[in-house]
């Protein structure tokens, strides 16, 4: 039996580790655990991603130790433990007894398999050299496209990148500070460690909203005006809608997911700030009146986010992003028409992917005579991040001694006057 606390937070991850396998992404699966406690959720969620950011490595361990290949639950358990005990400094003997129980709970199989997971454990306790096991390295399919774009050596500090993980960053509503977080050069604060977030000072009053210090680049860069007509066309869960609403701008949002839209509703109202909701296929959607500007934040492959994410190389394999790049293209050609002549739009995705960013301004370009790409000139900004096409190019490895940031593409397009 599992014991409070701990073992049912084991417990939990090992839920959530099975549902990955079974094609669940983690944040689809946080209604699943709604009978743990809250702290023990997010130790189970923190377990889980944990798991999934070292596997390989965990892998490679273990396979020394274990002489027939287990079952996937059994693994999954094996896995998670030698992640507690080598990555996360778990105590052995806590950690190894509850591996036994979570085997023994598997039922006649796991009752088994039990003295080998004691055994195993034990060895992998007093494994020496985790440290110098590389990253694991991204799936083939992604990884060969990221190394085409940057390089082999990027894609190395790429990899220990998604290895570290992502610290916590906040945009805040108006100039502030917040305890314990630090100022970053584009302007968010970054909080390093665990922290427990609607617990920080600010969140009840809606000071501030979670966002990497990536993502919050794109509402910056198309620079909102208080009155501005503003369109944000692919809004869900509305980190920049908050940002253009917070500038003063009057904000229409429009997403195709009403689910998604509520917590865009939600994220408002905790705000105090105002936008207009829609909900409606940007594709087929066209403004009452004509907008100034246009934020186009397209669904893309996420490959940026990975960090955060770490679910997202079990659960993908590049099937999809033909059919995204088309759909970006026409999002793009549909946003410019509904610009006046002189408008402003900025393009941005969370990919790594040129295809999805560098290569789809550049396509824009030649469909579009006249088009062009403002120069962009943020606070904090890099002159390595600036693309050959006038776009930013974000990546995992950027900014590694603080911690890093989201891999993002974006640009300011310019239609003619
Ligand atoms: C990258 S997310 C947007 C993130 C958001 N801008 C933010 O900062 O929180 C892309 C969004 O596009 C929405 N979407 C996908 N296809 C769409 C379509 N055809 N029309 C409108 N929204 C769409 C998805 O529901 C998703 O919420």
């Amino acid at each position: 039996m599992a014991k409070p606390g701990k073992d049912l937070a084991r417990q939990g991850a090992l839920r959530l580790l099975q549902g990955v396998r079974e094609g669940l992404s983690l944040s689809d699966q946080s209604g699943g655990l709604k009978r743990l406690l809250p702290a023990d959720q997010a130790r189970a969620g923190r377990l889980a991603a944990e798991t999934l950011r070292h596997m390989d490595r965990a892998d490679e361990v273990l396979q020394q130790y274990v002489n027939r290949k287990p079952s996937p639950q059994v693994l999954d358990v094996l896995r998670l433990a030698t992640v507690e005990l080598l990555e996360l400094g778990g105590a052995a003997h806590g950690v190894v007894d509850a591996a036994v129980n979570l085997t023994r709970a598997q039922g006649k199989k796991g009752q088994a398999a039990a003295g080998m997971v004691n055994a195993v454990l034990r060895k992998v306790s007093q494994h020496q050299g985790w440290a110098q096991i590389t990253p694991q390295e991204l799936p083939d399919w992604l990884r060969d496209a990221v190394t085409d774009a940057y390089g082999e050596e990027a894609t190395l500090a790429i990899e220990a990148a998604h290895q570290a993980g992502a610290p916590l960053d906040l945009t805040l509503k108006s100039a502030g500070q917040v305890p314990g977080a630090d100022p970053l050069p584009t302007g968010s604060l970054r909080i390093s460690g665990p922290v427990q977030v609607s617990a920080l000072p600010g969140f009840g009053q809606g000071e501030w909203w979670v966002q990497d210090a990536a993502a919050a680049l794109p509402a910056r860069l198309l620079d909102p005006q208080p009155g501005e007509n503003i369109v944000d066309l692919c809004a869900a869960p509305g980190g920049k809608t908050l940002q253009l609403a917070a500038a003063g701008a009057q904000v229409t949002a429009v997403d195709i997911s009403q689910a998604r839209m509520g917590r865009v509703a939600d994220n408002l109202a905790r705000c105090q700030l105002q936008a207009d909701l829609v909900v409606a296929d940007a594709l087929d959607w066209r403004p009452k009146v004509t907008p100034d500007a246009i934020l186009l934040d397209a669904p893309c492959s996420a490959t940026g986010t990975i960090r955060r994410h770490p679910d997202l190389p079990y659960l993908r394999d590049g099937s999809g992003i033909p059919a995204l790049v088309k759909l970006q293209a026409q999002m793009i050609d549909h946003a410019l028409a509904l610009l006046p002549p002189g408008g402003r739009m900025v393009y941005a995705v969370c990919s790594l992917l040129p295809e999805e960013g560098e290569a789809q301004i550049s396509a824009a370009l030649s469909r579009h005579p006249g088009l062009s790409v403002d120069r962009p000139d943020l606070p904090g900004q890099e002159p390595g991040w600036i693309t050959a096409e006038g776009g930013l190019r974000l990546r995992p490895d950027y900014w590694s001694a603080r911690g890093g940031m989201d891999g993002f593409y974006m640009a300011r397009l310019r239609k003619p006057a």
